[in-house]
């Protein structure tokens, strides 16, 4: 597995604040990481040091193959920043925004203007290209910031918070346009507010919270360290439920839906032991689901502690 951040033992102070107090990241090519934290726990931080704005007071960091120490124009040259700082004018159309993003990237004019129109076409901006960005909606203007990003052809692009206050439609438009990013091979940093996004969208997530990371893994490997998951079971009548009841005392039965929900960490072991059970005393099921924690319950188990030190 090719690396595109490889970050070791980040730490930064503001005075006696520590924010980063020893961040270890790991971000595979090609996929999207999801950073989440509480407010304040240092995600912004962490974006600004792996994007070279901010120096951190020590650890080690390689992002696109560039040490960050060493080469941070190295670094600079392979990613894309968008969000709390978006570079958008609002004195320029968004069609001479892009142009001049093109411009800033030394491309040739006539290959800049063929991209221009390009982002344009792909952000679905094209009506909008001549009007300024004062004269656009939320998603537009975001959309336009992310085009423009896209203009120094990044391989990795640093997603701070990029869907906070879109309605949900823009919100889902975004996150078709992030997975084809993807697809086409880039790397995706993002950061959120929104743990559904990070579920949605996210291949691992970290959770950062006061200057470390709490966890770190799969939706649903975060989703399994936390208690609340359960397996529901529904059976055809009430003779069939008192049998599945009796053999899972710790189960919580509900008569009206002919269902038994059994406490379970939802992974396959769990599954095949409850399964080798009610074969065992032929009690019929119906159907089965598993039910795990959302990423809300994992979010305040994992910090709700800390933050409230
Ligand atoms: N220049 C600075 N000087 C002093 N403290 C700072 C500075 N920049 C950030 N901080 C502090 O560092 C902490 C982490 O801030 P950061 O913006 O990285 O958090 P965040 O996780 O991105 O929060 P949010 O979700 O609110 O954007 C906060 O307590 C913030 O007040």
């Amino acid at each position: 597995m090719k690396l595109a951040i490889d970050a070791t033992g980040l730490r930064k102070s503001y005075g006696d604040k520590v924010v980063l107090d020893g961040v270890d990241l790991r971000v595979a090519e090609g996929t999207i990481f999801s950073l989440l934290g509480p407010n304040g726990a240092g995600k912004t931080t962490t974006v600004q040091i792996l994007s070279t704005l901010l120096a951190a007071d020590s650890g080690k960091a390689v992002v696109a193959g560039h040490d960050l120490s060493v080469d941070p124009s190295g670094v600079r040259g392979s990613i894309g920043v968008t969000g709390q700082f978006s570079a958008v004018d609002n004195m320029l159309t968004g069609e001479e925004n892009l142009l001049l993003m093109c411009d800033l990237h030394h491309l040739p004019k006539a290959e800049g203007r063929r991209r221009t129109a390009d982002l344009l076409d792909q952000f679905d901006l094209v009506e909008a290209a001549r009007k300024t960005p004062m004269q656009y909606s939320g998603g537009m203007r975001r959309r336009l910031d992310l085009a423009m990003t896209l203009a120094g052809d990044p391989r990795i692009i640093f997603l701070d918070e990029p869907t906070t206050g879109l309605d949900p439609r823009s919100r889902r438009t975004m996150w078709e346009i992030i997975r084809k990013l993807v697809k086409d091979g880039v790397t995706i940093f993002l950061t959120t507010q929104y743990l559904e996004e990070a579920d949605q969208l996210a291949d691992r997530i970290a959770v950062l919270n006061g200057g470390r990371l709490v966890a770190e893994g799969t939706a649903d490997q975060l989703k399994r360290m936390i208690p609340g998951g359960h397996i529901r079971l529904q059976f055809a009548d009430v003779p069939r439920l008192n049998q599945a009841a009796h053999l899972f005392g710790n189960a919580t039965r509900d008569d009206d839906t002919l269902t038994l929900d059994v406490p379970s960490d939802g992974g396959v072991r769990s599954l095949r032991s409850l399964l080798d059970k009610l074969d065992a005393d032929l009690v019929e099921v119906d159907s089965l689901s598993v039910h795990l924690p959302d990423l809300d319950d994992v979010f305040f188990a994992l910090t709700t502690k800390e933050t409230a030190r």
